[in-house]
């Protein structure tokens, strides 16, 4: 852990120096464009290729896609209380993504012309399902289950396999849930270049979401604009803000639960108002970690990408919070500060209020998709919602009588313009 004071003189630039230490480094970025162009050159080849060197799985082109009955399978075996689970989740991310769904709208403009928007689900989607550390089964959930909302006609995920070529059977069923029957047993930079590409045997997607490590995050940043992506979730963040009146026991367990994702780059942050607070905390940690399975991988989060701050004043710490913008913040303070912190604070991804609310209840089941903006990204885009899986038409239509009164307008541009043919075209018709 590294601990700073927020009123150091170096404060700005050691805080500027760990965030940049979430950002993809030249050597990942250029791994990333091998394995890319080489999808798009060999296709299925290569796919074949980087599953057996990444994830020592021997697949042949036509063993990349899970057989549909497969699926239905795994749904068929879930022990019935990971059903219920799995069930209960999906009813809140139903309940939660559905208000957000866009709404067709037509006006009149000045001219009394008719102006509006329509709203269409993009035609085919790819969802990646991270599956190198754990299988996320609840990033099924986070993802598919907008996808079907938004009514797109084609959903297909992607997830690495084990050696053997198995895909987690709880992952599995929890897609035939949401109501997913393409998958590919596929993972990492070839997934993402399969999806943006399209292989012999793997239709390329027009839009690709879900979270994923450096590696593939990196890698749909490389495909944006061959295809669309979501943004850019990539290893998990958690910042805690908390004065006296945070449970210690408690934000030390949140801040274990984000270190433990296991891909080694997650970061966490400690934002405290005195360094009695830093010390109980970290003393927490310390003797939680003896009780946590996945141990050693959180232990190496703790020492590289733990930054502890001691700052005092709400504004200082809602610059701090505004800076770094991550993906988690959650506030355990005083109600006033509280107030003061939410209406301050405008980059987090996503935000977790009072000593009751973990941010894995927002991983599993809250409601609010836990695929989220990291490493500063949060600064310019916000976590999954059932939008991003639509797109926009704009409409217009006008009558002899609205065309004639915007024919002033469009001559004078016409004229600054020097497009003649453009204001004729209006002309014509007024
Ligand atoms: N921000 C969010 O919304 C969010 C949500 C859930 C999970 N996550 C994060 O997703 C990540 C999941 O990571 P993961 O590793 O478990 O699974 P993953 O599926 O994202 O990555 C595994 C794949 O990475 C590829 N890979 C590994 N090493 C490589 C290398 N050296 N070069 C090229 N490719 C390589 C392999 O092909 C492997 O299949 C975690 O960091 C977690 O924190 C983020
Ligand atoms: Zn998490």
């Amino acid at each position: 852990m590294k601990t700073l004071s927020a009123t150091s003189k170096t404060f700005a630039d050691e805080l500027a120096a760990f965030c940049r230490a979430a950002e993809p480094s030249p050597e990942i970025a250029a791994s990333v464009a091998a394995i890319l162009a080489d999808v798009r050159a060999r296709g299925d080849e290569a796919v074949s290729y980087y599953a057996a060197k990444f994830d020592s799985a021997k697949l042949r082109a036509k063993e990349f896609r899970v057989k549909p009955t497969l699926i239905a399978d795994a749904a068929k075996k879930l022990p019935a209380a990971e059903r219920k689970a799995i069930e209960a989740a999906h009813a809140n991310i139903l309940a939660y993504n559905r208000k957000n769904l866009p709404a067709n709208w037509t006006a009149k403009n000045k001219h009394g012309a008719e102006v509006g928007e329509k709203f269409d689900p993009i035609r085919r989607v790819g969802l990646y399902i991270p599956g190198g550390q754990v299988p996320l089964v609840s990033t099924v959930l986070m993802t598919a289950t907008m996808a079907k909302i938004a009514g797109c006609p084609q959903i297909a995920a992607f997830t690495p396999s084990d050696p053997s070529g198995k895909v987690s059977p709880s992952l599995l069923a929890a897609l035939h849930i949401a109501g997913v029957d393409e998958v590919y047993r596929i993972g990492g930079v070839q997934a993402v270049g399969a999806m943006a590409y399209g292989t012999t045997t793997i239709p390329a997607v027009d839009k690709i979401f879900g979270p994923g490590n450096a590696y593939v995050c990196e890698a749909k940043r490389q495909v944006f604009g061959t295809v669309g992506v979501d943004s850019l979730p990539g290893p998990s963040e958690l910042m805690v803000i908390a004065d006296d009146t945070a449970r210690a026991d408690f934000v030390a367990a949140d801040l274990l639960a984000q270190a433990e994702h296991g891909s080694g780059r997650e970061k966490i942050y400690l934002v405290a108002t005195s360094q009695k607070i830093i010390d109980a905390i970290s003393g927490e940690i310390q003797s939680q970690l003896k009780l946590i399975a996945r141990s050693e991988k959180t232990q190496a989060v703790l020492t590289g990408g733990f930054l502890a701050i001691e700052a005092p004043a709400p504004d200082q710490i809602a610059d701090i919070a505004n800076y770094v913008a991550p993906e988690h913040l959650e506030i355990i303070t005083k109600p006033a500060a509280e107030k003061k912190l939410l209406r301050a604070i405008t980059t987090a991804g996503a935000i977790f209020l009072g000593n009751h609310t973990p941010t894995a209840l927002g991983d599993f089941t809250a409601g609010p998709s836990h695929v989220l903006p990291t490493a500063r990204t949060a600064r310019f885009s916000s976590g999954l919602r059932t939008a991003d899986f639509m797109r926009r038409t704009s409409i217009v239509r006008y009558a002899a009588a609205s065309v004639k009164k915007a024919n002033d307008v469009t001559s004078r541009f016409a004229a600054m313009e020097k497009l003649d043919a453009h204001g004729r075209s209006v002309k014509i018709r007024a």
